[in-house]
């Protein structure tokens, strides 16, 4: 075995003597300081060609530790001679397109950080500071450095799809003036493979380990890539979301090993960020205290406002407003001056709809007169938005400057609404926790309606998320946070004020994410990391699970995880000759190749799906979009059918063809008939369900009809109502359906089920966007969603070229459409059409040049070739 370095001990804090990776790797560390000294999986195959599994085994658990690294701190600079910008040898204009957004100087710790020499030289870093205090012109200067001076590839993971259009439109700008290329990955939008000419790609957690995985399969990932952000590290506690993202930083330091792959880690909420920075053998800058703007923390009982440490500030002046007697008193305050927001988490969706609409019945009715053309405009942009339809509530409280934000509007709904709140047209927005951690729409004063979001108690990292949204840089000169408490719960808000952040741990240790070590072990076989049973430990000691947890534990963990992989067949062993010698080694079978390129559970879904599928190839019904849509509708986390009387009388409805696919997946009326009698809303989350297949099809088979009509462009109001399914909860199953709908795509593709791979591709497509085919090129414009793409199609704009040779005048004269027929949208829609021809184009051009090695698509290039 080759040995490992030994590195000494050093007290946490200090700058540390840091020593590279040896050439073969990075040290193997652990959080206890004891390290398991195992050498990643391709270091020397033949080592271990005399030992059998066993031996590998006990000679794990003999193995001599070592001590683990500690990360460098970079120190806030304290030198009165710096300068208020670091380039990080970017050219000049960088800094006036920031200027351009009012950011002229770098705060003392952005420049730190960003002059830092071990970080300019690829070192990793986490970056551990409070909601906004700036992290992000770090990530992008980093990033920008990545493009444009190593001339390498950057992979973004935002963790929310939100995020991820919203930070592909701001880095797009840049690219624009400074000549590199943006693309977004989420739902169903990013070309697979990526292509040579993207510089940035802007992933959600789950499509950016597919990337990875896609381009370490290509031999691509150490050779262009330089640089992996990752925002809200401490997503690695998430159950599923973690485990993927925890997946991808093992890949990314095993694969990164000679420091060719910078990774740059952030988040506002991680008390032992040493750690973490410790197994991501990276630097940390580390300042949880720091605010740009100073925030004053604050807790009300009754009429009197406490700090967190029980003085007490001042009392609140009364209202008079019955409905809302806590509440009313605190956002008066505020928005009775102009240009002043209020922000009010609230403890569930239904809560920030009843309690928009109390506040706004509060209100005196001057309120109405202010920004008033502006609330009709945005009303009118939301009725758009819905195909017509209007929300009763958005309707009654926007005239009053007051909005709500939750999961039930759809994404639409919910950017007009934040892009009327950024516009100061919306003053009190109540939300709830999403808005936490998500968009960046801070507020004067940040309200907490109370200690609980549903109905479990706040946790530390929620509230610190929540109270960080106040105060906004460069308006406010100091934000305040405000919690409501009972007189009985005073000791649980002062509990929660002061409590430590939660330690971010493994998601491993989640019981319920205990199934995810199947796919840890799969994806060591299948990603070739490993083919011996000391290839798979050496893989997991790179986990963060790995680094937090005793060896004893972890051992029996990957034998029990493994047997149940052989004996199901996703794993088999084979004998390979080496030198003359028979060498046992393991391996992925077919179906396990394609659980592990599909990335779908061993246990839950891989093998019924394959049976469900093999089933599909013989009785598929194509003449209906019904069948298709239910194969691609996930089989798992499905919200509840709400009225089963309401599901049997749309199954009597339905025609012959569709009953025919009801009775071939199925679905009878006898089913449905005995779950009006004895059923109440059920949810398949229920464990009396777990295990209830009839009822899983059931269900599935409800939302797969919703999902048919949606794509034969039902509008989603009308939709919400014909199947009692909120607005949100529509778009997330389309989302959850593109999703499930291409880990099938990548399953049929591994088994050789080609067909079905091909059909399955153009159903993901029209559900991503919810649209007919013909509307589906459309919709790929920046911009074009379905509403806009129908209105384009009817105006005569059949095809991106089109659109891309269309005057501002000619579009808004074909798109009679309310406010989205204006100049500047029309502008926005034709530069968004030339940028999609260019990137074609470039993409056809690189699979040319891949044809043909002479070099190129100049006219006769190829010729001789051919
Ligand atoms: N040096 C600076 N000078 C002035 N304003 C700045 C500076 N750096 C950042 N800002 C502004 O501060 C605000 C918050 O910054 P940013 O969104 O980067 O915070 P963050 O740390 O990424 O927060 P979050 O944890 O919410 O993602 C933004 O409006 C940004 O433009």
């Amino acid at each position: 075995m080759i040995e490992q370095t030994l590195i000494p001990v050093e007290e946490v804090g200090t700058i540390a003597a840091l020593q590279p990776w040896p050439s073969d790797g990075p040290p193997v560390l652990r959080e206890d300081s004891s390290m398991w000294p195992l050498s990643p999986s391709q270091i020397d195959p033949e080592d271990d060609y005399e030992l059998d599994p066993d031996e590998v085994y006990t000679q794990q658990h003999s193995a001599p530790r070592t001590a683990p690294l500690p990360p460098t701190i970079i120190q806030p600079s304290q030198s009165a001679w710096d300068p208020d910008w670091a380039d990080c040898g970017l050219a000049p204009i960088v800094r006036s397109l920031y200027a351009e957004k009012n950011i002229k100087k770098m705060y003392d710790w952005q420049f730190s950080c960003l002059s830092n020499e071990r970080m300019l030289e690829g070192r990793n870093l986490i970056v551990a500071l409070p909601t906004s205090a700036g992290k992000t012109l770090v990530a992008e200067m980093i990033t920008m450095r990545c493009v444009m001076v190593r001339k390498k590839k950057a992979i973004i993971i935002l963790p929310f799809v939100s995020i991820v259009v919203e930070k592909v439109n701001q880095l797009a700008e840049f690219g624009r003036r400074l000549h590199f290329n943006v693309e977004g990955y989420y739902g169903g939008q990013g070309s697979f493979p990526l292509s040579h000419s993207t510089d940035v790609a802007i992933c959600t957690i789950e499509k950016g380990h597919s990337l990875i995985n896609q381009m370490i399969e290509e031999k691509r990932f150490c050779k262009e890539v330089g640089l992996i952000v990752i925002d809200e590290l401490h997503m690695l506690d998430e159950e599923e979301r973690g485990f993927n993202l925890e997946l991808l930083l093992t890949k990314a330091l095993f694969e990164g090993r000679n420091d060719t792959i910078q990774i740059l880690g952030m988040s506002a909420t991680i008390p032992n960020v040493i750690k973490i920075a410790q197994w991501l053998q990276a630097d940390c800058y580390n300042n949880l205290d720091f605010r740009p703007v100073p925030l004053s923390e604050m807790v009300k009982v009754q009429n009197t406002l406490y700090n967190a440490s029980g003085q007490t500030i001042r009392t609140v002046q009364d209202y008079k407003c019955k409905q809302a007697s806590e509440l009313y008193p605190l956002c008066m305050e505020v928005v009775s001056k102009p240009d002043q927001s209020v922000l009010v988490f609230c403890s569930s969706r239904a809560d920030t709809v009843n309690t928009a609409d109390t506040l706004a019945k509060c209100l005196p009715p001057e309120t109405m007169k202010y920004k008033e053309q502006e609330k009709v405009m945005l009303l009118q942009k939301l009725k758009y938005a819905n195909s017509g339809g209007s929300d009763s509530t958005l309707t009654r409280t926007i005239p009053m400057g007051i909005a709500y934000h939750n999961a039930s509007l759809t994404v639409d709904e919910r950017e007009i609404i934040e892009e009327g709140y950024s516009n100061r047209i919306i003053n009190i927005l109540t939300c709830t926790t999403t808005l936490a951690a998500g968009v960046n729409l801070p507020a004067r004063r940040v309200i907490l309606k109370n200690l609980f979001t549903g109905r479990e108690k706040l946790k530390g990292r929620t509230y610190r998320q929540m109270c960080g949204r106040a105060g906004r840089a460069g308006i406010d000169d100091y934000g305040e946070s405000i919690l409501i408490s009972r007189k009985d719960q005073q000791k649980v808000a002062y509990e929660l004020m002061n409590a430590p952040l939660e330690e971010v741990r493994s998601s491993l240790y989640n019981s319920s994410c205990k199934k995810c070590f199947k796919r840890l072990i799969l994806d060591s076989l299948g990603g070739h990391y490993a083919n011996t049973r000391q290839g798979i430990y050496d893989f997991v000691s790179c986990t963060l699970y790995a680094f937090q947890s005793p060896m004893e534990e972890i051992h029996p963990e990957i034998e029990r995880n493994l047997s149940y992989l052989l004996d199901n067949g996703f794993v088999e062993t084979f004998w390979e000759d080496v030198n003359g010698i028979q060498v046992e080694r393991l391996r992925t079978t077919l179906l396990g190749n394609a659980t592990f390129q599909s990335t779908f559970s061993p246990e839950k879904e891989a093998s019924l799906i394959d049976s469900e599928l093999r089933r599909a190839q013989e009785l598929l019904v194509l003449s209906d979009s019904l069948h298709l849509c239910y194969l691609i509708t996930p089989m798992y986390n499905l919200f509840p059918v709400q009225d089963w009387d309401l599901y049997l009388s749309i199954y009597n409805s339905l025609p012959p063809i569709r009953k025919k696919i009801a009775s071939a997946v199925g679905v009878t009326e006898d089913y449905l008939y005995n779950q009006t009698v004895c059923s109440k809303p059920d949810s398949l989350s229920d464990s009396r369900h777990k295990d209830n297949l009839s009822l899983r099809i059931a269900v599935r088979f409800y939302f797969a009809l919703a999902l048919s009509d949606l794509i034969e462009e039902v509008p989603i109001f009308q939709l919400s109502k014909k199947y009692k399914i909120e607005r949100g909860n529509l778009q997330k199953l389309q989302e959850s359906a593109q999703a499930f709908g291409s880990q099938m795509q990548n399953f049929c593709k591994v088994m050789d089920y080609w067909a079905l791979a091909e059909v399955i591709s153009t159903y993901c497509k029209r559900i991503n966007v919810g649209t007919k085919m013909e509307l589906v090129p459309l919709t790929e414009i920046a911009g074009v969603k379905r509403a806009r793409a129908r209105a384009l199609w009817n105006g005569g704009f059949r095809t991106v070229r089109q659109i891309a040779l269309a005057t501002p005048e000619e579009l808004m004269k074909a798109v009679r459409a309310g406010p989205y027929a204006g100049e500047g949208i029309s502008k926005m829609i034709i530069r968004s059409a030339k940028e999609l021809l260019e990137k074609k184009a470039r993409e056809l051009r690189e699979q040319a040049e891949e044809l043909l090695p002479t070099g190129g698509t100049q006219e006769g290039a190829g010729n001789g070739f051919l």
